[in-house]
């Protein structure tokens, strides 16, 4: 399989560095292309081997998957310019733009050819460390094409194939989740902080307890109020806490949250 990513920046770039770290597959086959230099320089340092270009038209060429890594606006400029150069019948686009449907792109695409394989893909920045959660859908897609593309994604992490209805909220959970669950690390760090512990140590010890956390929530297959149960002594010292975060909106603030991102 070869793969052309266009657009070389977070997401674009994780996908080009996890798959090469990963071993999923060699450098050679994959192609990136992104407007400046700088970018594909610190791609092609990080992957020897990658083959880069300024020029997007060029890494659609030979390849089987051509990923669409560019910020939301630029997906229809972008397919103006490489649709010319794609053999819709053989090669396989997966738009990991947020927000844009499979409708969109395929009017998008309507000019250019009758019938073509769309994917939707959408990860989180911890694709980098080969544990993103992605969610995928399709149009058009045989079985063994939406196994070829959650193959790829499987290799970054774990991918999950789901209705388009869901990609917003599942947007929100997971790819933004990734900053909420920051924030909470952050927040949890300062109050650490603010309790006489020093910053990196509080940081530390805040990413330990959440490892355990996920830890304890995967072996079990407990429900997390179960879990809570085993820690709150009645009267004791963590329902004060959890009473207090609650107190200050807590669970409303997160629910909230991602409403607001999957409403956006
Ligand atoms: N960030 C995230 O957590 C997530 C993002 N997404 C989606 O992924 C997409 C990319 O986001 P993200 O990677 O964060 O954005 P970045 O800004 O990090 O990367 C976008 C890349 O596109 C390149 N670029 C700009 N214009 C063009 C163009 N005309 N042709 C080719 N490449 C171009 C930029 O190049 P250069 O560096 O050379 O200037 C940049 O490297 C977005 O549509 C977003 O909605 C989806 C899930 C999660
Ligand atoms: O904030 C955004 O719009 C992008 C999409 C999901 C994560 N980041």
């Amino acid at each position: 399989m070869k793969i052309g990513i266009i657009g070389g920046g977070n997401m674009g770039g994780s996908i080009a560095r996890g798959l090469v770290r990963s071993g999923f597959m060699p450098a050679s086959d994959i192609a990136v292309s992104s407007p400046r230099n700088v970018t594909l320089d610190a791609l092609s340092a990080d992957c020897p081997g990658l083959q880069v270009s300024t020029d997007n038209s060029t890494v659609v060429q030979g390849v089987d998957v051509i990923m669409l890594a560019v910020k939301p606006w630029l997906i229809g400029k972008v397919l103006d310019e490489i649709a010319p150069r794609v053999a819709f019948r053989e090669q396989i686009i997966v738009s990991l733009a947020a927000g844009v449907s499979l409708s969109d792109i395929d009017a998008m695409l309507h000019r250019y050819s009758s019938s073509r394989t769309l994917f939707r893909a959408i990860p989180n920045t911890a694709m980098l460390v080969g544990s993103s959660m992605t969610f995928l859908c399709s149009d058009n897609a045989t079985p063994q094409q939406v196994d070829m593309v959650k193959s790829i994604f499987d290799a970054l992490g774990t991918a999950a194939v789901i209705e388009e209805r869901l990609m917003g909220a599942a947007t929100a959970l997971c790819s933004c989740g990734i900053a909420y669950a920051m924030r909470y690390v952050r927040a949890a760090t300062e109050g650490g902080v603010e309790l006489g512990i020093y910053p990196h140590k509080a940081k530390e010890y805040v990413l330990a307890t959440l490892r355990g956390a996920v830890e304890l929530l995967e072996a079990t297959g407990n429900n997390p109020e179960v879990e809570i149960d085993k820690v709150t002594t009645p009267g004791g010292i963590t329902i004060k806490g959890l009473n207090a975060m609650e107190a200050h909106g807590f669970t409303t603030a997160v629910i909230e949250g991602l409403k607001a991102s999957s409403n956006g």
